[in-house]
């Protein structure tokens, strides 16, 4: 006969080496372990628990339903209606009707039917209170179609860690970070031609734009900077920059240079009867641009009353910039710590053109307004939500039309200066990129017209 306490030692045993086999499965090879272990029981568990925290979290609604008990007088439903028939019409509260929930990389996700009278909104307002029930890092909620929700969750905050992917390797194109839903978060210039990048002092801006640099000078792009920190950002990347302006009459002849190649092209490709330079034939197709300008309120403000002028003629500039440049090959990244319409209209119609959004961790809510304002007042909440010990995480307004949070992987200058340096043989001098290209001079009045229509 077995000795009962042998039996339990080893059923103890049994436990601890399994205990510890799962402990080092989930320990070394999480994804593995989460997708067929871990986001099972999940799984399972919030499909157990749905109807306790709908109700908690206020998404059930009363319904009157036919309530057939073998008990009379138990108290049924939510515990006010006393049942004295087997049956009985009760309110009872409904939960949503929820989808098997999938297990995803970082969590997991499922479809919600909405109930009558509910909105998605309803579902973001609660998407705090989900995300304690269920004792995860955050609960996104995205609308596909019409009476459905998606509530993303995510188990630990993915952008904590980062792991490195591999660069896209398709011109314009930059693989910057990684967004919370484990996907890579790309700047892709013709997709989103111009970024507006704000926020605060050492909230990772000038990372994004190191980023930026390191992974256009391997293509062959022309990169111009406007460095209104007199310089001290992009001064070092100066190989493989074509031009760089460092205060505000650099800039203006920049700008002015920028407007002249613009016109340029134009007439490229009207002679050519191209709509764009990337329908002309390859060898005619000049160098894209891609302009990077760190802290553009300085371009905006000023000092006294005789900077009017050059203020106007700047902001004017970069908005024909903006609003024509995408055709023609020249694109806009803009970095600035504060975007406020305190700095004139032309800030605001930059803004408007400008249909990248990324806002790191800001100081004052109008820029968070400035940049996301236009999203989803969920992202303007998640924007000033980012804590200061995370540098590098922003809110992006992604293309697909959603907005994510994000962030940036961690490029050091001195990677970026070698980047540089490497690629400086890339790097195309002004005078062959301002050099007429097409003899046929187009003139302001053609700008004007364009603009106007
Ligand atoms: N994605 C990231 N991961 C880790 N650290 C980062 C990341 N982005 C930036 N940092 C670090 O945060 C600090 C501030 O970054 P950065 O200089 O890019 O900020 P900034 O917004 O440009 O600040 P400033 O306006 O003062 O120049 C730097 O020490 C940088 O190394």
């Amino acid at each position: 006969m077995p000795d009962p306490l042998n039996m339990l030692f080893g059923t103890l045993a049994y436990l601890a080496a399994l205990l510890t086999a799962l402990w080092t499965w989930r320990h070394w090879h999480y994804r593995s372990y989460w997708l067929l272990l871990g986001g099972v029981v999940t799984v399972i568990r919030v499909r157990l628990t749905w109807r306790k925290v709908a109700l908690g979290c206020g998404l059930t609604k009363k319904q009157h339903r036919w309530w057939f008990t073998v008990v009379p007088r138990a108290v049924a439903s939510t515990g006010i209606v006393k049942v004295r028939r087997r049956f009985q019409r009760v309110a009872v509260d409904v939960k949503p009707w929820m989808w098997v929930p999938r297990p995803t990389r970082h969590g997991w996700r499922v479809t919600v039917r909405l109930l009558e009278g509910q909105v998605p909104a309803d579902y973001a307002d609660a998407a705090e209170r989900l995300a304690h029930a269920w004792g995860v890092h955050a609960v996104r909620v995205f609308s596909p179609r019409r009476g459905r929700v998606v509530l993303a969750v995510t188990i630990r905050d993915p952008l904590i860690r980062l792991d490195r992917v591999p660069a896209s390797g398709e011109l314009l194109k930059v693989v910057v970070g990684a967004l919370e839903n484990g996907r890579p978060w790309v700047i892709d210039f013709r997709t989103v031609p111009h970024w507006l990048n704000a926020g605060a002092t050492q909230s990772g801006k000038s990372n994004l734009a190191n980023i930026l640099l390191v992974g256009l000078a391997s293509q062959p792009v022309a990169l111009v900077g406007f460095d209104l920190k007199g310089g001290v950002e992009f001064t070092p990347y100066g190989p493989r920059l074509s031009a760089l302006a460092t205060d505000r009459a650099e800039s203006l002849a920049l700008l002015d240079d920028l407007i002249a190649m613009m016109l340029d092209r134009m007439g490229l490709c009207r002679a050519a009867g191209a709509r764009n330079i990337w329908q002309l034939p390859a060898g005619l197709r000049p160098v894209p641009v891609v302009v990077l300008v760190d802290e553009v309120a300085e371009l905006y403000l000023m000092a006294d009353k005789s900077e009017k002028d050059d203020v106007a003629r700047t902001s004017t500039a970069l908005l024909r910039i903006a609003q024509l440049g995408r055709a023609f090959g020249i694109y806009l990244f803009v970095c600035g710590q504060r975007i406020g319409s305190d700095l004139g209209p032309g800030v605001t119609a930059l803004r408007a053109q400008c249909s990248g959004r990324i806002c790191h961790r800001v100081n004052d809510p109008e820029t968070a307004t400035m940049t996301l304002g236009d999203l989803d007042p969920a992202a303007l909440v998640s924007a000033r939500a980012i804590p200061a010990d995370t540098p590098g995480v922003a809110i992006v307004a992604s293309q697909d039309g959603q907005w994510y949070r994000a962030r940036s992987f961690h490029v050091a200058e001195h990677i970026a200066e070698q980047a540089a340096r490497t690629h400086a043989h890339l790097t195309p001098s002004w005078d062959e990129l301002t050099a007429p290209q097409h003899p046929a001079e187009v003139t302001t009045p053609d700008l004007a017209a364009l603009l106007d229509a």
